[in-house]
């Protein structure tokens, strides 16, 4: 899973835990949160704040060193704004705000949002939202800290866990959009500035934000959050910035008026354990975001020995050792994982990036003799570079299985077909993944009757002769079988 606020500028030091610069004197607590402006609101006794959005320019777009100052006249107080916790957002403003926002389920944690207009419509617009999380992060939960030499802190599997096992959930501690850059009217224009200067200049004004919210978070958050490793201490980053850069989680699908997949179209959590996960390019977890119960959940990508450290992947899979190396500068470390100490890994991996992912809309059309072997030979050759890498998070397991297995079906091979199915088993992140799925692991199961290649199913020879029969056994065209 990406991680957010990812970027690559250093620069001088302020010390962790140091008050953010301008940052708001606190007013009365309410409950155990602390509201520095804002009225109470009448529902949940929350309030809300909105602040003027300004342009943002990321930080992983950023290259600077060290820490620019910005002249002075730039060091305005943040405009900040009442709202009825009730209502929905306001176009060009951000919002302070607490998730759930109202019915949170008894004794579940809530979460502080910087959010963008329309985030709050994302959650309002859910049904059933908010839902209770399941196997939430507690006692009983199979995970410890532990020191790792060179690494500080880690979490490591207290017992053996089987791959697809949903290990932990977690709601986050503080969810902000990436983009957060907000001034007052009386701001003045940046665009004097030189860009290390904007880039500056927003880094301080996150800080100021990063202040706001944690005001409004409990005694125990705020220590929690403090808590966190800050790998950016000399980079220009605030205290708290540094803190939400080095251990921010993507949290994708907050930002619907943004274009999937953009950095701005993230928001980035950070939460006590999710965040303590280290790094390695064959990562044994994968964190995947859960709307409905507005949390984080930790899967096992395979099976995890007991002792044994949990692992995500910080950067994308692809890329050799040295490119994912350069992408992970901006944590302060090399990794000394399996795949980066083994000479031949890059040449795997080379081979994965370099080759498309099986596609069965590709098989569908093609009508040469062997295309199913083909497309087998392919499947079964990247799932064994994929699992070689560590890679079993990877998006391209997925495609790689289900090709795979909806070929066997098609063809009504159970045996093979039953195979593909337990990987596709263990990928449980995954939407795609059908929910009836384990019910193929088993070959004489009655599912393959059920399954709509299986009844239209034609004898493999047929299949390999004649790309209509395939496309017939798909219900894709008109095509007659025999002419
Ligand atoms: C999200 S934190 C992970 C938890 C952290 N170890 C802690 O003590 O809280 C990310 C930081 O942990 C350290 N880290 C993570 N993975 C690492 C690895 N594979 N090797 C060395 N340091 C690592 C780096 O300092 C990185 O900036």
């Amino acid at each position: 899973m990406k991680r957010g606020f990812l970027n690559s500028f250093k620069a001088n030091a302020r010390p962790l835990g140091s008050p953010a610069p301008s940052a708001p004197t606190a007013a009365p607590s309410v409950g155990t949160a602390k509201f520095p402006i804002g009225k109470q609101n009448i529902v949940t006794g929350h309030k809300q704040f909105f602040i003027r959005k300004f342009s943002y320019v990321t930080g992983s777009q950023a290259k600077f060193s060290p820490r620019r100052e910005v002249p002075k006249g730039y060091d305005r107080k943040l405009m900040a704004k009442e709202r009825d916790q009730r209502l929905g957002s306001v176009p060009g403003m951000i919002s302070l705000t607490r998730v759930p926002f109202v019915n949170a389920v008894d004794g579940e944690p809530t979460t502080e949002c910087i959010f963008h207009a329309g985030s709050k419509e994302v959650l309002m617009g859910l049904p059933g939202f908010p839902q209770p999380m399941v196997n939430r992060v507690g006692k009983k939960s199979p995970i410890r800290l532990k020191e790792v030499p060179g690494m500080g802190l880690g979490l490591f599997a207290t017992r053996g866990l089987k791959a697809g096992e949903l290990i932990f959930s977690e709601r986050p501690l503080l969810v902000a959009a990436q983009g957060v850059s907000p001034g007052g009217p009386d701001m003045p224009s940046t665009r004097t500035l030189t860009l290390e200067q904007q880039l500056q200049f927003d880094l301080d004004q996150l800080e100021k934000v990063l202040a706001l919210v944690l005001e409004r978070m409990c005694d125990e958050d705020k220590a929690a959050y403090m808590a966190l490793k800050n790998s950016h201490p000399e980079d220009g980053s605030g205290p708290l910035t540094g803190i939400m850069r080095t251990n921010g989680l993507a949290v994708p699908g907050l930002r619907p008026e943004v274009t999937p997949g953009t950095a701005h179209a993230f928001c980035s959590g950070v939460r006590d354990m999710i965040s303590r996960v280290n790094h390695s390019c064959s990562p044994n977890v994968r964190p995947h975001w859960n709307m409905l119960t507005f949390s984080f959940q930790v899967f096992a990508t395979r099976d995890i020995a007991a002792d044994e450290e949990l692992t995500s992947q910080y950067i994308p899979f692809e890329g050799s050792t040295a490119r994912r190396n350069e992408l992970l500068k901006p944590y302060d470390f090399v990794c000394t994982c399996a795949s980066c100490k083994d000479p031949e890994s890059d040449a795997r991996r080379s081979y994965l990036a370099e080759s498309d992912a099986p596609m069965l809309s590709k098989w569908l059309f093609d009508d040469t003799p062997n295309a199913n072997a083909l497309l087998l030979d392919e499947c079964r050759r990247q799932m064994e570079l994929l699992e070689r890498e560590g890679m079993e998070g990877a998006s391209r397991c997925f495609q790689v299985a289900a090709a795979a297995f909806t070929v066997c079906v098609a063809r009504g091979d159970a045996q093979n077909a039953s195979e593909w199915a337990r990987k596709i088993a263990r990928i449980r992140w995954d939407d795609r993944v059908m929910p009836e799925i384990d019910s193929f692991v088993d070959p004489k199961s009655n599912a393959y009757e059920g399954h709509h290649m299986w009844q239209k199913k034609m004898d493999g020879g047929a299949l390999d002769k004649d790309h209509r029969a395939k496309l017939a056994a798909v219900g894709v065209g008109s095509l007659p079988l025999e002419d």
